[in-house]
């Protein structure tokens, strides 16, 4: 049995998370954490009376396999390096963590010989779409990329669409070309990422989308994914769990074992 802590489990992603522990026949839902409840009702929650609600780092004296965390982007680093402290293989959802935070929390795993997984993405259509848009880099001179998501997401561009513009940056080795006699006096050009944009879109009646646009003389190439349910994230959590039970290092990216 694969035992399992939930972090930012009383949030979208964390309820679908707990969800999906709790269906699994070879998980078990050992704790919650969230430093900022002291007191609830487990039923609101679709908790076991048996699952401990954590809502301090010292309070977590128990054991487990797995942190899976969907928490906010400012959290993120500290409940990362938290659990790896505590040898618990952190499966991580939550965006924001910066490169240089990502590459510590890689170096920490990786010495302890931990397994985990930080995806910016846990969607199949998503990884999907970052691979194709990888490939189709090669053959395109300029990108841009249009996020859209719900109003409440804290920050801005996506983990996905920076982990996007890296992969086309990576695959194209060189800074796309920018108009330099361009005016933009609204900013509404976006922001830039080695000279591919990126267009920020919050309104509600999205979940979460994303269209990468390729142009080259007299052609483009459009790839886009829509997410219609926070559920469709869980097939990837899953597999990562199972997944990171057998490494011994930090993968980066679902692409990696998907
Ligand atoms: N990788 C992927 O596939 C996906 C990633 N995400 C990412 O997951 C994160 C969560 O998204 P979402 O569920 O929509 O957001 P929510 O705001 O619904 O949930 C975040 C939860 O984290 C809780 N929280 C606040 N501080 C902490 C902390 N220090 N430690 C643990 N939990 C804390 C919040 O509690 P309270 O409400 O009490 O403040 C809230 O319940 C975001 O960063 C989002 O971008 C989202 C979808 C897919
Ligand atoms: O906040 C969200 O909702 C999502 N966040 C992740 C991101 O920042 O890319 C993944 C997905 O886009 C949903």
């Amino acid at each position: 049995m694969i035992k399992v802590i939930v972090s930012g489990f009383n949030g979208s992603m964390g309820q679908k998370a707990v969800a999906m522990v709790n269906e699994n026949a070879d998980f078990q839902l050992v704790g919650v954490f969230n430093p900022i409840i002291d007191s609830l009702n487990p039923a609101d929650y679709d908790l076991d009376q048996d699952v401990k609600v954590f809502n301090d780092f010292s309070q977590i004296n128990i054991a487990a396999d797995i942190w899976i965390d969907f928490s906010i982007p400012t959290a993120v680093f500290e409940n990362t390096k938290f659990a790896i402290s505590k040898n618990i293989r952190p499966v991580i959802g939550t965006s924001g963590l910066s490169e240089v935070q990502t590459s510590e929390l890689k170096s920490l795993a990786d010495s302890e010989k931990l397994g985990g997984i930080i995806a910016s993405n846990f969607g199949i259509s998503a990884v999907l779409m970052m691979k194709f848009a990888q490939t189709a880099a090669k053959y395109f001179d300029q990108a841009e990329i249009v996020e859209t998501h719900h109003e409440d997401k804290l920050d801005a561009p996506s983990g996905t669409a920076l982990n996007t513009a890296r992969l086309i940056h990576e695959a194209q080795q060189k800074d796309e070309l920018e108009n330099p006699n361009e005016s933009d006096p609204l900013g509404t050009r976006g922001g830039d990422y080695h000279g591919i944009k990126i267009h920020a879109i919050r309104l509600p009646g999205f979940i979460a989308d994303e269209e990468v646009i390729f142009g080259s003389d007299d052609e483009s190439l459009t790839i886009k994914q829509s997410t219609t349910d926070r559920a469709s994230f869980m097939k990837g959590v899953e597999l990562a769990v199972k997944e990171v039970m057998k490494r011994n290092e930090l993968v980066i990216g679902l692409e990696k074992i998907i």
